[in-house]
């Protein structure tokens, strides 16, 4: 089915019920949509909303403005390398121009957004080019004159290879004059059914780092890691107010999940989150005859800490979705619900340790 949950509400509920839906399900919020200058003929989905916090007396708003893109890849993975990267960057970079002319001043893209994902074919050698440096490579280059265009912050999920010859699974994190800050390297990398990413890459060894932008503290859980909780906790007690989430998943692997672990996450730690996913199909030859066929689901989506959060993107298209926030509700919401002061983190870490001992003493 490639009908997304929004459009289907959207297509066959109205009036009353409708609006009784949106409030229950979205939360009372979400639906200011937010007036864009895009033209029509965009070949791309582009949606807007805000997600507002509530006036305060004594602090002025924080007011800042997201865009995620979710892109399909554009020629076939048995073309040229170089081709295939130069067609991503071709529409990547028409997107981010309506991202700009929009206002977006914080950009995410998708998990290594700049090459198809063939880490589904335990392949190496044949892909080993789509690697890149994370401070000087093509993709890092090609976005830093757009950040440094657009005084735009840009998250830049790639597939890195460092000094070393390693690879990692790795978010550059661009600044708004374009230059490279930092990286947060993927903590936990799946082995579930076709997703076996540790035969590519190691665990990340970046921990849990916020980055001090112009125009928010962000960090960055790369897909999997969005199915552990303690994941987005450390972002949280960083002191993270925007966490961003570029995945790539298939309907196969918990689509149920996608709609309620980032926004649980907002809710249990009382920032915004961000859910990306890749979208389209892709096909890869495996050896001689074999074929592996995949299909992302977009759906991305936004959610503030009270919990709202907006639409999500289509399941099928190319899209950008851009969202203005109010960043005064991250502390809204910590003073709100007191789970700084509830959380009884010493407990939590006394009963982790114990735990760690006996289990690890058990299993030797
Ligand atoms: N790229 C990635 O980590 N996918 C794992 C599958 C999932 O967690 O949805």
């Amino acid at each position: 089915m490639n009908k997304s949950i929004d459009s289907l509400i959207k297509n066959n509920l109205s009036g009353k019920v409708l609006e009784d839906f949106n409030r229950i399900y979205y939360g009372k919020k979400h639906h200011s949509v937010l007036v864009l200058d895009s033209t029509n003929e965009l070949d791309f989905e582009i949606a807007g909303y805000s997600l507002p916090a509530e006036k305060e007396q004594l602090r002025q708003p924080r007011i800042v403005r997201l865009g995620l893109i979710q892109h399909s890849i554009v020629l076939t993975t048995d073309s040229p390398i170089i081709d295939q990267r130069q067609a991503i960057f071709d529409k990547v970079r028409n997107i981010i121009n309506a991202a700009a002319l929009e206002g977006v001043q914080i950009l995410c893209l998708q998990e290594t957004w700049s090459m198809p994902f063939f880490l589904c074919t335990k392949e190496r050698t044949k892909w080993g080019e789509f690697a890149e440096s994370a401070e000087y490579g093509p993709s890092t280059l090609f976005l830093s004159e757009l950040a440094a265009k657009y005084k735009m912050v840009i998250i830049s999920p790639i597939l890195e290879v460092d000094d070393e010859g390693v690879w990692w699974n790795t978010a550059v994190i661009i600044n708004e004059k374009g230059e490279y800050i930092g990286k947060h390297r993927k903590n936990h990398l799946p082995s579930v059914g076709s997703f076996s990413e540790m035969s590519y890459y190691c665990p990340g060894n970046t921990g849990h780092m916020v980055f001090d932008t112009k125009y928010a503290k962000l960090a960055v859980n790369i897909c999997y890691g969005r199915h552990h909780a303690l994941n987005w906790l450390m972002f949280g007690l960083n002191g993270a107010e925007i966490v961003f989430n570029p995945s790539a998943t298939i309907s196969e692997f918990g689509e149920t999940f996608w709609g309620i672990e980032a926004r649980n996450a907002a809710i249990a730690n009382n920032y915004f989150t961000c859910s990306i996913n890749r979208v389209g199909k892709e096909e890869f030859t495996v050896g001689s005859e074999n074929n592996i066929t995949r299909s992302y689901y977009g759906s991305s989506y936004i959610t503030a800490p009270d919990g709202c959060r907006t639409p999500s993107l289509s399941k099928t298209r190319d899209g950008l979705l851009i969202t203005e926030i109010d960043l005064n509700m991250c502390r809204q919401l910590k003073d709100q619900w007191g789970f700084s002061m509830t959380s009884r983190l010493d407990m939590y870490a006394e009963n982790l340790i114990s735990y760690i001992t006996n289990h690890c003493t058990n299993n030797q």
